[in-house]
């Protein structure tokens, strides 16, 4: 049995993904969500249009989770420190993988921290990469990464996650598979606000690519392996999300390019992320200005065509 905590698209998607193999356990913290995923066996909320299967059993309470059965943890970054400080004594000495992308505003911390600092005698781990939710429920062929430190148990998780169409890679280089999730949403809504505001294709192609060495710049620093960064977790990620308009960062920052509303209840990792990693940056002393152009867009500091004219005027150098 696998537990699944967070009925938001992502752990809806993976639930139904892994409910192929066996039973899961989705919980959400919802009553009334709760009622209705067990009333019409869907989640019209956040994945609408896929069937639940008998295989999973929905709640909005669970006290106890036995000790075996691996917990994944899909909630916005920011809310993980909560759930966790919540629900500390349930999750204790388990296996807890974080669905969730950022870097948590105030602390700095990725969601493998977050997990060793609030439950330090649990197992933390990672599962990241290039994956729409609704890829995913729909069987569409996906890859990802499983990030642990702990090899066994990274082994053990590689096994009871890889699923027909859900092939799980494995590292061990935590830190590193969880800055390619976090930092490639702020170059994805980059790559929004580019496209959003008409400046063309190549533009984006140019920010895709010294986003991403801005990215490695930024892990290496944190000493995260090189490597890493090329794999789903970075550069596989930052492709499908600064490419595709199924990503919610992607189309706030086309949003922010074309001045128009988004709806703030929407999930956007990348915007609250964007600024911890400004301020993470400036405490390493990592130069990250397209990062900080894409904040001070965020905060409405700044319009695309001014963001873009101060990356164009910085001084010449080598690639
Ligand atoms: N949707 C996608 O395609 C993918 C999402 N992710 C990541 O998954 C994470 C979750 O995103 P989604 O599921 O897409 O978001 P979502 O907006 O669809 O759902 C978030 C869920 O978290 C729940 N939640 C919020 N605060 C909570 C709290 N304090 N306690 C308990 N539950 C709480 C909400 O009720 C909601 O059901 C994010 O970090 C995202 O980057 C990763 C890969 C793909
Ligand atoms: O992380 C994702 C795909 O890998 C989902 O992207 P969005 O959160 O931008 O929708």
């Amino acid at each position: 049995m696998i537990t699944v905590l967070g009925a938001g698209a992502f752990g809806t998607a993976l639930a139904i993904s892994l409910a192929r193999k066996g039973p899961v356990q989705l919980w959400t913290h919802d009553p009334d969500h709760a009622k209705a995923m067990q009333d019409t066996r869907r989640n019209d909320r956040r994945l609408p249009g896929v069937d639940l299967s008998e295989n999973i059993s929905i709640s909005e309470n669970i006290d106890t989770i036995p000790a075996q059965n691996p917990v994944l943890l899909a909630v916005p970054l920011q809310q993980l420190r909560g759930v966790l400080t919540e629900r500390a004594a349930t999750l204790r000495q388990h296996q807890l993988v974080a669905c969730c992308k950022g870097m948590e505003l105030g602390s700095g911390s990725g969601p493998v921290q977050l997990i060793n600092s609030v439950v330090p005698d649990a197992v933390g781990a990672i599962l990241t990469g290039p994956s729409f939710a609704a890829d995913i429920a729909r069987g569409l062929p996906t890859a990802l990464t499983l990030a642990c430190a702990d090899e066994a148990a990274s082994g053990t998780l590689q096994q009871a996650l890889n699923t027909p169409n859900l092939r799980i890679y494995r590292t061990t280089d935590v830190i590193g598979a969880e800055l390619g999730g976090a930092l490639k949403n702020v170059m994805a809504i980059g790559c929004g606000a580019v496209i959003g505001a008409g400046l063309g294709d190549s533009a984006r192609a140019a920010l895709m690519t010294r986003g991403f060495a801005e990215m490695a710049r930024m892990a290496t620093a944190l000493g995260a392996q090189p490597d890493t960064l090329s794999g789903l977790s970075g550069f596989g990620d930052l492709v499908l999300t600064c490419t595709s308009d199924q990503s919610r960062n992607y189309r706030f920052g086309a949003s922010l390019g074309q001045k128009e509303w988004f709806d703030p209840t929407i999930t956007v990792e990348g915007a609250a992320t964007a600024r911890a990693v400004c301020d993470r940056a400036s405490a390493l002393q990592v130069d990250m200005p397209i990062t900080r152009a894409i904040t001070a867009l965020i905060n409405g500091d700044l319009q695309v065509e001014q963001a873009m004219d101060m990356l164009l005027s910085r001084p010449l150098k080598e690639e």
